[in-house]
Parts: structure tokens; sequence; C-alpha cells
């Protein structure tokens, strides 16, 4: 099959039209001997250019950028993924399309898997089938969690928010840091990026776990947790954990979820989190503990709970009979409160989100998807809600993101608790987060410590240009 060749040609794998190939590598190193492959040029390229452009100037600083929470300001290192405004994400160059069309699946599915985007982010590479199946096992083999975290994660009140608890649970698991112990031992700083890679893969290996144990707790309480099956993909066994493995579109569709949301860029506020916390030399547990709780904010990750309970609320209010008059009348009356439109918006991005139509064109290859009642309120949400933002012409970006409709297909496959929501996404930017926890170990990064002005210093320097 050309799809388990080296060689593979997008528009032979989805209706992608291009003539692309991309080259997946042959080679059967594991991830960290790929990585112990192509982090010393890097290096060499970074400390190059330093050296040699240290002081040339690549931008400027206006007054806005100051107050305006530093929108438009290109100042971090960040390779796994960059954010065109007008055509949204790719990671190491690559679409999601084009990653659709490359990155390895699970056996009988189609949709790629998070291992396959992880190996992607941390490498730059495309990995072989039999690469990822060797990182789906280790990470299975990893997956188990110490019995006290899942003590503390049980001792946990059942009112307490989804995305307060994975927290407390990934940040309980730098118990066992292997950067920390080597820290406190001494270790070498060409030592960092080898401990860090260990603590991120377990990371990532345990969180599902977590994740589901949150769950279960929380909403089902008298459900068995399914053991970590060696032979299954990271999300397979999430699935299988959450108590959805029977139900194979949901699972692909988990699959493509976690994959796409597990990068944005180095400036969001999850991925700028765990980076600056990780810049201290905190272990990536309690670094990416506290991007969670970025994450959990309503103007990031928490808007798809948002996105849902406003959809609900708009539907209880217009019954059954759901037109785009009524649609555009709710939005209405939820900006005239004074409130935004959840799912609506970006701070980069200025066209509809790629992520969100990948997900939509997942709905739309499905048809129990497509005449589904909140999946269908959620597309023509969507058609309605750009006209009605540039008319109220406050937000830059009248368009959907990702947080619009990631929740519906959710919902409408039974998983209705969208409190619970963000916690997916939390499984998910993870990928993103731990590739640069481990890079910038690798390349040395120094502590983040931006200066600031006060307002007088800010009004005095405005005056000085005039
Ligand atoms: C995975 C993710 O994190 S994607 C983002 C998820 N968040 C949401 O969907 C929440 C809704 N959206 C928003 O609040 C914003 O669009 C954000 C936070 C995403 C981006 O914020 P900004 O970069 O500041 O947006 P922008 O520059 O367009 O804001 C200008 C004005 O438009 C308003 N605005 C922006 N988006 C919306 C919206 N969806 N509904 C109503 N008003 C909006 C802002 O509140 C701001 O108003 P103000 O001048 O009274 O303060
Ligand atoms: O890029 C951003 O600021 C927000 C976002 O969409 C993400 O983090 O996925």
């Amino acid at each position: 099959m050309l799809r388990r060749a080296g060689l593979v040609s997008k528009a032979s794998l989805r209706n992608v039209p291009s003539n692309t190939t991309f080259r997946r590598f042959a080679s059967t190193k594991t991830l960290k001997e790929t990585l112990q492959d192509i982090i010393p040029a890097k290096q060499e390229q970074l400390k190059r250019l330093k050296a040699e452009h240290g002081q040339t100037v690549v931008g400027d600083v206006k007054v806005e950028n100051i107050v305006g929470g530093m929108r438009g300001l290109k100042a971090m290192l960040w390779d796994a993924s960059v954010l065109d405004p007008d055509e949204g994400i790719r990671f190491h160059g690559l679409t999601i399309p084009d990653c659709q069309a490359s990155l390895p699946s699970a056996p009988g599915g189609k949709e790629m898997t998070a291992e396959s985007m992880l190996w992607l982010l941390l490498t730059g590479q495309v990995p072989s089938e039999a690469q990822t199946r060797v990182l789906s096992r280790e990470l299975a083999e990893k997956g188990d969690l110490p019995p006290f975290v899942r003590k503390l994660i049980d001792s946990l009140p059942k009112s307490l928010h989804p995305m307060t608890q994975l927290g407390i649970g990934v940040a309980a698991l730098n118990h066992d840091s292997a950067f920390q112990a080597a820290y406190e031992k001494g270790m070498k700083k060409t030592e960092y990026w080898t401990h860090a890679l260990d603590d991120c893969i377990d990371l990532v290996a345990k969180l599902p776990a977590i994740a589901a144990r949150i769950y279960r707790n929380v909403y089902h309480p008298n459900n068995q947790l399914p053991a970590i099956n060696k032979d299954l993909d990271l999300v397979g066994n999430y699935s299988a954990m959450l108590g959805y493995g029977g139900n194979h579109n949901l699972t692909e569709y988990l699959r493509l979820y976690i994959a796409i949301h597990g990068d944005h860029e180095g400036g969001n506020a999850s991925a700028h989190t765990a980076h600056l916390v990780g810049s201290t030399l905190s272990d990536p547990y309690i670094s990416y503990a506290a991007a969670l709780y970025a994450l959990a904010g309503p103007l990031h990750g928490l808007a798809n709970q948002e996105v849902l309970r406003w959809q609900l609320a708009m539907q209880k209010e217009i019954g059954d009979n759901v037109t785009y008059d009524k649609i555009r009348e709710y939005i209405w009356k939820t900006l005239k409160s004074g409130q935004v439109i959840p799912g609506y918006g970006h701070g980069v991005l200025r066209n509809p989100d790629p992520r969100f139509m990948a997900l939509q064109q997942f709905c739309d290859a499905q048809p129990e998807l497509n005449s589904s009642p909140i999946i269908q309120m959620v597309k023509k949400t969507s058609e309605v809600a750009p006209d009605v933002l540039k008319e109220h012409g406050k937000t830059k970006n009248p368009y959907p993101n990702v947080d619009a409709t990631s929740g519906c297909v959710l919902y409408h496959y039974g998983l209705t608790e969208f409190k619970y929501y963000t916690v997916i996404f939390g499984v998910s930017r993870a990928l993103g987060c731990v590739t640069q926890l481990v890079w910038a170990r690798a390349l040395g990064l120094p502590l983040e410590r931006p200066k600031s002005y006060s307002i007088d210093a800010l009004q005095k320097l405005a005056k000085k240009d005039l």
C-alpha cells in the first residue's frame, strides 16, 4: 500500500488537490534516537544566529502592543508550528489536510493519531507507521497512574471543575519527575533535554488515565475503568477509558480533535504559560499543570464548554423551529447583554479557523452527524454569526474558531457533560507544550523575563516622540 511506503502522494490519500508528496522516513529509529540525531544541528543553527545576528532589528514595539496584551508582537521562539492569520495553523509547514494525508492513523482508522502528531511536532518529520506503533506501545506501557495519584483524584469533590482536577492530577505526577531528580543530583545542562523528554513522554502517556478517571468519578461513578490495552493508540485507550471505546466514529473524532488541537504556535495562553514556567526549570509536569489553568479560562480553551452552554440555551429559547432569523436575533441579544459570542473571534486568525473546517468536514462526511439537531444548529450559527459580528463592528475576526464546533460532535454521541470538554483539549495541548519544553531545554533557552513599563513611563516615552 502506498501509505505504508516511504513516499506518500497527498492526492492519492484524500481528495487533496495537490501533487505534493511527503517524505515518510524509512528509519526504524525511536523518537529519542531521532531527536539525538537532529538536536546538534539545531543547536549549532541557533548558536550561529545569536553570534551573527544577535543585534539585527526584526520589528518594532508600539504602545498598542504593550497595552494590548502583546498582540502582534513577534517575540517568542517556537519551531513546531506557525499560525498564519489568513491560512491558519501549519505544523512544521504542513497544513491540517497535509497532516491528514500523511500522518499514520490507528489500525482500522483513518484519522491521524495523537502520537504521529507528537512525532511530527517534536522532530519535524513524518513518522513511519512502525515508528508510530512503537511510540503507541511505549505510551500504553507508561499509562498507568501511581496509586497515590489515583487516590488523590478520587478524593476530590465531584463539584470541583474537571479542569481544576486535571491540573491537580498533572502537578502531582512531578513526585516522580526524572528531570527534578536529576537536577537535584547536579545534572549538566547538556543532559536537561533527555530527562525533560522522559518526563514529557510519561506525562503524555498518563494524561488519558487522569482525564478518564476524572470523567468517571464526576459523571459515571459506578463505571469500571478498563485496563490500558497495550495494542491500542493513545486516543483509542482514552476513548475506551471514557466508556466510548465501542463507538468507532467518536473514537476517530477524538483522534482528529486531539491531533489538531495539539499546537497553535507559541503565543497562545496555554502554550506560552508552559514555556514561561518551564523556563524557570520547573519540571514538565508542573509546567504543563500551569498551562492547563490558562487553558481553563473562557477566552481560551474553556470557550468550547461555553459554546455548548450558549448553543443549548439558544435551542431552549428558539425551540425546534430553528431559522436563520431566530439565530440572528439570539446572537444580537447576547451581544446587547454585553457578553461575547463564544467560539468566535481570535487573537491572531482573521479567517475561519481551518481546525473548525476540519471538524465540520468530519461531520459532513457522515449522514448521522449531518442530520443531528445540535450539529445543524452549530452549523447554521456559523453561517449567520459572522455577518452579525461584522455589523456589531468590534471584533477583528468575526469568524468561527475551533471552539465553535468542537463540542457538538461529542454532545451528539452522548458525551454531553460539557464542563468536561476542556479536559479533552487539555489532553491534546500537551503535544505542543511538551515539544517546546524538550526543545527549550535542548537549545538552552534562558529564563523568560521581559521588561515592563508603567503607564507614566509609557506616557513620557510617547510624548518624546511628538
Ligand atoms: C482555542 C482558543 O483559545 S480560540 C478562542 C476561544 N475564545 C472564544 O471563542 C471567546 C470569544 N472570543 C473572544 O473573546 C475574543 O475574540 C478573543 C479573546 C478570542 C480574542 O480577543 P482579542 O484579540 O482581544 O479580539 P479583538 O481584538 O477582535 O477584540 C476587539 C473587541 O471585540 C470584542 N470581541 C472579540 N470577539 C468577540 C466575540 N466573539 N463576541 C463579541 N465581542 C467580541 C472584544 O471583546 C473587544 O471588545 P472591547 O473593545 O470592548 O474590549
Ligand atoms: O492561538 C490562540 O491564541 C488560541 C487558540 O486558538 C489555541 O490556542 O488553540
